[in-house]
């Protein structure tokens, strides 16, 4: 059954990982990139990566096996251990309502780690449902091909043009027309190619024109 898929803010959520190796520091790589401000380690090891992360405060690690009551006051927790009696342990410690990640176990989670392809805050997530990962971080790469790094600027430029037309004196259907001349091609290459006066002057006409 298909998953429903949801942007989540991170601040603020405590996030516990129990595990500490190759996958617990993926996870914990994906966690802080998002923004996680309150990430707790339990693990007897953690890989020098993760040690790093505590360094620089952004996580606390536990150096000792898991215990039941690590996961109360968790919003999400992964179990990313390579014992499976331990995994299962993690899962059988939280209550519903909690966000579980069982990393060898996609039966028991409430929800799964997407793949990622990342350009700012322009993010495409990509689920196979678990059928098969290796797909989807094949597609990642594929998609990383088409959807270049330019187009995390572009995506704020096409913000900062959205909330302009937005607050223009015109009518729906004038400020619909605008934005979505805004999303012709030509846009894109010229923040590609980093004509962006250019871009920005035709940008302004555009909207400069409506308004008289
Ligand atoms: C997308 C990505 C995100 C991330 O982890 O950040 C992710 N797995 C990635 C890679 C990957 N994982 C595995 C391989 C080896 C090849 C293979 O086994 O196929 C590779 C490929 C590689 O590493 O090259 C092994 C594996 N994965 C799971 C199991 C358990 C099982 O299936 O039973 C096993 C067997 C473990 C064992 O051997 O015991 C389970 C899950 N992995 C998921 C996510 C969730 C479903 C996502 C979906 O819907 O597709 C889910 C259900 C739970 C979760 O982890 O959230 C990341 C790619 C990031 C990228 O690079 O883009
Ligand atoms: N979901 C995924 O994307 C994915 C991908 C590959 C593998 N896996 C699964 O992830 C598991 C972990 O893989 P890895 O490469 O990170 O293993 P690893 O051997 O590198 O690390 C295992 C970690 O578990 C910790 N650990 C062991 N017992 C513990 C306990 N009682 N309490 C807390 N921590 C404990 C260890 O200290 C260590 O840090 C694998 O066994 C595999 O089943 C999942």
């Amino acid at each position: 059954m298909p998953y429903y898929p949801m942007m989540v803010q991170l601040r603020q959520k405590h996030c516990l990982v129990v595990g500490g190796g190759q996958i617990a520091e993926r996870k914990i790589g994906s966690l802080i990139a998002a923004g996680a401000d309150d990430v707790r380690v339990v693990s007897p090891s953690v890989t020098d990566m993760i040690i790093a992360w505590e360094r620089s405060g952004q996580v606390m690690i536990h150096h000792r096996p898991f215990e039941p009551a690590d996961v109360q006051a968790a919003v999400i927790v992964i179990a990313a251990t390579n014992d499976s009696a331990v995994n299962h342990a993690v899962y059988n410690a939280c209550l519903p309502h909690q966000w579980i990640n069982i990393v060898d176990r996609p039966d028991l989670c409430s929800f799964t780690v997407p793949s990622l392809v990342e350009r700012g805050d322009l993010q495409i997530a990509i689920s196979t449902g678990g059928h098969n990962p290796g797909l989807a971080k094949k597609l990642r790469r594929q998609l990383e091909q088409w959807i270049g790094p330019e187009y995390e600027a572009y995506t704020l430029f096409l913000g900062e043009m959205r909330r302009q037309v937005r607050a223009l004196d015109l009518h729906e259907k004038d400020k619909r027309a605008i934005l979505s001349e805004l999303l012709d091609d030509r846009f894109l290459h010229w923040t590609k190619t980093g004509e962006t006066r250019r871009r920005d002057l035709e940008a302004e006409l555009l909207l400069t024109k409506r308004k008289s």
